[in-house]
């Protein structure tokens, strides 16, 4: 049998509860996601969403932090429920929004890396490991030297950020989950970690799942986005051709949103109040599409009935404009 190389999520769901003023509200927060991301050859596959749409919550379960009530996740053609949880972190590492929460403060950050090192068994003699450090940090764009003894608080975001990176390098993973990995750094250095992404992928063959609701990084570094919709992925293909024309009237909101030049019109926000959350909610439990009332394109059958995938070339989405689309 031939082996699929990629990660393969199939039909996942994650049910959450949340307490809205004195009732208790189930909803999926992930919700019958199917997706691929490709290990070779390898992707930076974009995963785009306003707040509170499940982006998170589905890398958590990617990285066997939480579990999903339905479906299966399988890597290189593995349940990764089967795997051993230091075999399967081999194969998939976090990159995290805040690189200082990465770090012990009172613990040098080369011997964060050592230690990641031995722990995975990589290697056992010091100058082993002192090599392996230097490779990776190379990879990253450091030097040993500037980055030996210190502390997390003698570097930059942007220095941690890589760091950070360095120390996931050392396992020779296949896939990097990296949930909004720049948004916490200065604009002037987020490029050049969106770079490094890009870097790796080429000369390391390294995938990596880039979640973001930044719509502009986004662009520039993926080669395939899925737009998530409050638990739904509602359209998914080539990153470039989705921002470009986008189909869904979600995805299309999303972009007008980011060209909006009035901070206060913007209609993306990350900050959530209970009023808002309350809206979030009924929108994950709305029962045809999630986006039905907010969509200006909406009918009767979008409020009644949740629609399926319809392919437009090679991309899907899950809308009933393009039900009967040439
Ligand atoms: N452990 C939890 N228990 C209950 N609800 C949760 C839990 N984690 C997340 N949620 C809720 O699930 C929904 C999806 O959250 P998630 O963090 O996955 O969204 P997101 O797209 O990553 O948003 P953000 O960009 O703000 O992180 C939100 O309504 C959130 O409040």
């Amino acid at each position: 049998m031939k082996e699929n190389k990629e990660l393969s999520i199939q039909n996942v769901t994650k049910i959450f509860s949340q307490r809205i003023l004195l009732t208790k509200e189930e909803f999926k927060a992930v919700d019958d996601v199917t997706l691929e991301i490709s290990l070779d050859p390898p992707e930076i596959f974009g995963l785009v969403g306003e707040s509170g749409s499940g982006k998170s919550t589905l890398a958590n379960i990617l990285l066997q932090i939480i579990y999903p009530e339905f479906g299966k996740i399988y890597l290189n053609s593995k349940n990764i429920a089967n795997f051993e949880i230091t075999e399967f972190m081999k194969y998939i590492q976090p990159i995290f929004q805040d690189p200082f929460d990465s770090f012990d403060p009172m613990k040098k950050t080369d011997l964060f890396i050592y230690e990641t090192i031995k722990n995975f068994n990589i290697a056992k003699e010091r100058p082993a490991i002192e090599s392996l450090i230097n490779e990776s940090l190379k990879n990253v764009g450091l030097d040993y030297k500037t980055v030996k003894g210190k502390y997390p608080h003698e570097f930059s975001g942007g220095q941690l950020q890589r760091i950070a990176v360095a120390r996931a390098l050392v396992v020779h993973p296949l896939l990097l989950v990296a949930d909004e990995p720049v948004s916490m750094l200065d604009a002037s250095l987020r490029i050049s970690i969106v770079n490094l992404f890009k870097e790796l992928k080429e000369k390391h063959n390294l995938s990596v799942l880039y979640i973001t609701h930044d719509l502009s990084t986004a662009y520039y570094i993926s080669d395939r986005m899925g737009v998530m919709l409050r638990g739904n992925l509602v359209e998914i293909g080539n990153a470039k051709e989705i921002l470009d024309k986008p189909l869904h009237p979600y995805t299309q909101f999303l972009k007008e949103a980011v060209l909006e030049p009035d901070p206060d019109k913007k209609k993306i926000t990350l900050e959530e109040s209970e009023e808002q959350r309350m809206t979030v909610i009924s929108e994950y439990q709305q029962r045809g599409c999630k986006f039905v009332n907010r969509c200006p394109k909406a009918t009767d059958i979008c409020k009644e009935k949740e629609p399926g995938y319809y392919s437009i070339k090679s991309r899907k989405v899950k809308c009933f404009l393009y039900e009967n689309f040439k």
